[in-house]
Formats: C-alpha cells, structure tokens, sequence
C-alpha cells in the first residue's frame, strides 16, 4: 500500500489525514512517512543480502535529522558533500564509519573534520584534491583512505543538468587517466587506497548506463590489480530514478540485484549512494490555495508555496503531481497553473493541471521528500516551510515553520 494514500474521501500520510497536519501545523509543509523511508531503505538491504555492502543515503537529498536518524537507526552509512552535512549526520546519530566524502571541492577544514571523526573513505576527485588531502592528513599524522571517483564517460540519459559522468562534466578524474592518478596515490604516504568510485547522474531510468559504468570500473579494478593496485570496494553512486509521472525505473531491488550479478564472483565491497529513490516518494509538500486567477488566456491557482520552498519545476521544468487533499465534487475541474507568490514569470509548481478546486483548499504536491527542502531559500523574504515526519497513526514536528524573527537574527545594520 501507498503509504500517501486516499481514504473515505480524504488524503492520509500512513494513518494520519493529511489535513490534521495541516490544522495543526499550517502550510506550506513537507510531511514524510517513515515507513516508505524505510521500505526504500531496506529494499536496497535485502536485495544485497549477504554480499559486502554499505548503503550510503545522499543527504543532499534530504537533510533533516529525523530523516537521518531513521535512516542511521536501520544501518544506513551516508553519502556527504560538506561538512556541514557531516555535522547533521553526527547530529542524527550516524556513523562516521559509514560516511563516504563526496565533491569536487572538498576544503582543508572540511578534510581536517572528517578525518578526526574517521569518515569510511574520501571519494577524490582530482590530482589537487588529492595533494591537498595528503597534505592535511600529514599535519595530523594520520592517513586519509580514498577512492578515486572516475569519470566513465557514459551517457546517463538524463536531464543535462543532473548528468554527472559525461567527459565535460565537471566531476571525477577521466577514466583514461585514472590508472595513472592512482599510480600517483600510491606513492603519497598518508593516503590509502580503499576504492573506486563512479556517480554517473541522476534521475536515471533505465539500467544500461549503470551496468555500463560498472563493466568499465572493473576493467579498471583488473588494470589496477595488474599493477599491484588491489581495490576493495567499488561504489557505483547514486541516481536511480523514481516514478515521477509515467517514467518506469527499476526499483531498488531489482537494480540492486542486477549490479550485484554483474560483479560475478568477485569479493569486492559495494557501495551505493541512493538520494532520490529512497527520500522523493516518502515525502509530499502541502499548500493551500489563496487566489483562484482566471484570465482572458489561463486560470491561475496561487498558493502559498513557492519556487522557493520546491525549485525543481523552476529549475528542470521538472514535472510533480499535484492532487488535492480533499477532492471535491460541488465544482467543475479548470486547467490551471498552479503558482506561487514570487515575483518571476518561472514560479510555477505544475502547469496544465486539471484540479477542481476553491480557495482554502489543501493541494500535496507528490514526491517531494528528495531535492525539495533542501533546495528551499528565502527569496522574497519567504519563510521557510516546516517538515513533518508520519510514523504510522503519529506524527512529530521535525523542523517548525521559520520565522521572520529568526532570518533577522543574523544580519544588522551598519555602525552610525
Ligand atoms: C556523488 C553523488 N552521489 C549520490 C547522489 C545522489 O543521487 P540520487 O539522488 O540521484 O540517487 C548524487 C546526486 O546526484 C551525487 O552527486
Ligand atoms: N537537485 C536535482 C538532483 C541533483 C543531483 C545532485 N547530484 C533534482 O532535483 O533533480
């Protein structure tokens, strides 16, 4: 069963209705479910069974420490980007042994912290990241353990803007380079060797591309043995996709398993860094309708969300479903642009969406627990939105609605 799901005429977040939420909370209001966090969560787990593996969730994805503490409490290593992630992860009771360190711009400070907490593994994306880290590590007389994050050049088959493993992105070291940037790890003396590492994308649909990068990644581990290079762990990234409107991808099972074929008999430890296909379908976005606009081209729906509180339709033109929290029956549907307040023409939630609909009423906006929070800002002086977790018939207040108090609290004027 859906764990956002219609009953007796009302939409429900596991056992609670939506609009109890609403009630007490107000809105704009991500709510998430813990039971599909943890069903995503654990269908990664079982499908990789007894094989050597560490899930590591992308926090990028969804930062809250709720979150991070389900997701910790079931196992779950996690996939960083700054410190400041890591801090949230220490925060929410993760384990930095399971942390790995993404990102092509990692800082001294962020290296210092994350080898004094003993983060699993660093994965380096450059020859002057990698410099760096030997440097920092030696000041603390310690060793850094690393994998190189390649560059497989493979076409995820995705939005350009969330493609990652293309020669012209920006991320990992070319795989025709990668023999000999590893040579060169191996000679640093605080730097060890643990893996290798690929993230090819986003939002991917389909499995070709994943298995391609991975048959190229063990070409690479076997070129990498022939040199006395033995690799321990290979960590395919994140981006498997999700069911937004009519995409089909995999599910996390069947990915999992599929990979885990194609590593044959080989001992070698997997890593995954799912974001998305854990977080988008746990969590939906609810907002009321202030104004209904109709004029002589379209009708408008504004509604106190925003481009600021969920960017992606903004952003990617990215398509989210948009469902009403108690479908009404007393009037006809319209097609409307559902927008918010913001002052530019791109703040749109979902255009063309056939909604029957009076002010007050309470739309969700459907998977929105990945990229949606996180991505949230304070345009327009917009506060930002509260994020409520539903376990089972309870539901907790994870982050309470901000304040113009607390955006004030920081700034201050110049001296008379
Ligand atoms: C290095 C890295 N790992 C993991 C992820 C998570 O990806 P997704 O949310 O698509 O699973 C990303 C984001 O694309 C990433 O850049
Ligand atoms: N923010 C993007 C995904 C970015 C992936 C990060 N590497 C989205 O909402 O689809």
């Amino acid at each position: 069963m859906d764990h956002f799901h219609y009953q007796d005429g009302e939409l429900f977040a596991e056992n609670v209705p939506v609009a109890k939420i609403a009630a007490q909370f107000g809105t704009p209001t991500y709510i998430y479910s813990r039971a599909t966090l943890t069903r995503h969560f654990q269908a990664y787990q079982q499908a990789l069974g007894k094989h050597p593996h560490l899930i590591c969730f992308a926090v990028k994805a969804n930062a809250n420490i709720a979150v991070l503490n389900v997701l910790a409490k079931l196992g779950a290593g996690f996939d960083i980007v700054s410190v400041g992630e890591l801090e949230r992860v220490l925060a929410a009771g993760g384990d930095p042994k399971k942390v790995v360190f993404s990102g092509v711009g990692k800082q001294p400070h962020e290296m210092r912290r994350a080898l004094s907490v003993g983060v699993h593994c660093f994965n380096v994306e450059s020859i002057a990241e990698l410099e760096q880290l030997q440097a920092v590590a030696s000041d603390m007389d310690t060793v850094a353990n690393i994998s190189i994050r390649v560059n497989p050049d493979v076409d995820p088959q995705t939005h350009p803007y969330i493609s990652t493993g293309l020669k012209e992105n920006k991320f990992g070291i070319d795989i025709n380079e990668a023999v000999a940037v590893y040579a060169q790890a191996s000679r640093l003396s605080h730097i060890s060797i643990k893996g290798i590492d690929c993230h090819i994308g986003s939002q991917l649909t389909s499995l070709p591309p994943f298995l391609d990068a991975l048959d190229r990644l063990l070409a690479l581990v076997d070129a990498l043995e022939d040199k006395g290079i033995t690799i321990q762990h290979l960590d395919l990234g994140g981006g498997l996709g999700v069911p937004y409107q009519n995409e089909q991808p995999p599910a996390p099972d069947t990915y999992a398993s599929a990979i885990l074929k194609r590593l044959g008999g080989r001992s070698l430890e997997l890593i995954f860094e799912p974001g998305r296909s854990i977080a988008a379908n746990a969590g939906i976005l609810i907002t009321r309708v202030d104004y209904l606009k109709p004029t002589a081209t379209k009708h408008f729906a504004i509604v106190d969300a925003a481009m600021n509180d969920l960017l992606r339709p903004a952003l990617y033109q990215a398509w989210q479903e948009i469902i009403p929290v108690t479908p009404r029956h007393d009037c006809p549907p319209h097609t409307y642009d559902v927008v918010g307040a913001i002052c530019e023409t791109s703040d749109f939630l979902g255009k063309d969406r056939a909604l029957a609909i009076q002010p007050q009423d309470l739309l969700a906006i459907r998977s929105a627990g990945a990229y949606g929070f996180v991505m949230s800002s304070n345009y327009n002086t917009r506060n930002r939105a509260a994020e409520v977790m539903v376990d089972v018939d309870q539901f907790h207040l994870i982050r309470k609605r901000e304040t113009i108090t607390e955006q004030l609290a920081n700034e201050q004027l110049l001296p008379e």
